[in-house]
């Protein structure tokens, strides 16, 4: 398995498992189906709802000696009502309750936006924003940076962050992110904040590997296009004997960068790890460029006010 590489030694594998959408009746068993496959990374988020049942898969896997809580890696991330310096702890420490770990091995923050701190859901009016003047993203960073000192997270990093936002926080503090976990595929490619990211020393990790087919209809777009249903990834995969999904895969793997497929079926959930010995050649690759579209499947609509506070959330 190929691995990311941190500062301090540590090594991040680089296909981990997506939990996004996995209903909290299966994501236990699918948790414990990817650690018995060999995954030892898995992405998790306190807005998706299903961090206490993915908890009780950590214990059973580890109880059933599955996999060591030192050789897991466990991402989480800071939901947007928590960014005032004040609530950042107290979040991370219900999210490690419900995982039921003591620490988190890196923690992002989700998204360059901040909500109301009482606000239950997603927001239906402007006021349900706060602005970036009035919760600084820097405020949220350096209560990331306390919850680190206190032992409660080894790396710290970010989400859905562009070049500018990176600059941004990285002319504030002495302590940049190590990961910026972004929107990465054939269809978005991201070349520059690929190569900003690669030459500051920041790891990327690529989601919605796979086009996120099983997001809300209200989530889609009418004419979404499928990548796993495209040609080009199909013929490429015709000729590697290997599925479209294992090539959309190993596609990040190429880049040097991790990638975390969804899934909680236990036949896909290997059929993904086992992308790590694809080894797709640079003819593969100059085809999967041609691809590029700047297509994004979630591309930050939900974030948009009247007011304007998170217009152009991409900086693009
Ligand atoms: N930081 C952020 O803002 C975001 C982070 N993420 C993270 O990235 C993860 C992955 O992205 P996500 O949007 O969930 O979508 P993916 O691109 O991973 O797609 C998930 C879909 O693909 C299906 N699938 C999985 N494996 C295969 C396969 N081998 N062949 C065919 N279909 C397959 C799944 O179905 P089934 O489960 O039935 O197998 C599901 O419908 C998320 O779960 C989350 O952890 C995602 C979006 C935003
Ligand atoms: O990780 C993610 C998936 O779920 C959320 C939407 O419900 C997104 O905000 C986010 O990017």
């Amino acid at each position: 398995m190929k691995v990311l590489k941190f500062n301090n030694g540590d090594q991040l594998d680089a296909i981990g498992l997506g939990t996004w959408k996995s209903q909290p009746v299966k994501v236990e068993d699918a948790v414990l189906s990817a650690l018995k496959s060999g995954y030892k990374h898995i992405d998790c988020a306190a807005v998706y709802g299903n961090e206490a049942e993915i908890g009780k898969a950590f214990q059973k896997a580890i109880n059933q000696k599955v996999i060591s809580r030192e050789n897991l890696w466990v991402t989480s991330k800071l939901w947007n009502t928590a960014h005032k310096a004040e609530d950042v702890i107290p979040a991370l420490k219900q999210t490690l309750d419900d995982l039921q770990l003591d620490y988190l091995d890196l923690y992002l923050i989700h998204w360059p936006v901040a909500f109301r701190p009482d606000l239950h859901g997603f927001p239906e009016s402007d006021d349900d924003f706060l602005s970036l003047q009035e919760v600084p993203v820097i405020e949220t960073w350096q209560a990331m940076q306390e919850a680190k000192k206190q032992g409660l997270v080894k790396h710290l990093g970010v989400s859905n962050f562009s070049v500018t936002k990176l600059k941004d926080l990285m002319g504030k503090t002495d302590n940049p992110p190590e990961m910026n976990q972004v929107e990465l595929h054939p269809f978005l490619h991201q070349e520059n904040l690929l190569e900003f990211c690669h030459s500051n020393n920041i790891h990327l990790t690529a989601y919605s590997p796979l086009g996120s087919g099983d997001r809300s209809t209200e989530m889609k777009a009418e004419d979404e296009p499928s990548l796993l249903e495209n040609a080009v990834v199909k013929a490429i995969a015709k000729q590697h004997d290997v599925t479209p999904a294992q090539i959309l895969i190993a596609f990040h793997l190429h880049r040097h960068t991790a990638v975390i497929p969804k899934s909680t079926n236990p036949k896909r959930i290997q059929e993904n790890i086992n992308s790590a010995k694809v080894n797709l050649t640079d003819e593969d690759m100059q085809q999967i460029k041609s691809l590029d579209k700047h297509y994004r499947y979630v591309n930050g609509k939900f974030f948009e006010t009247t007011d304007g506070k998170y217009s152009n959330i991409f900086d693009e």
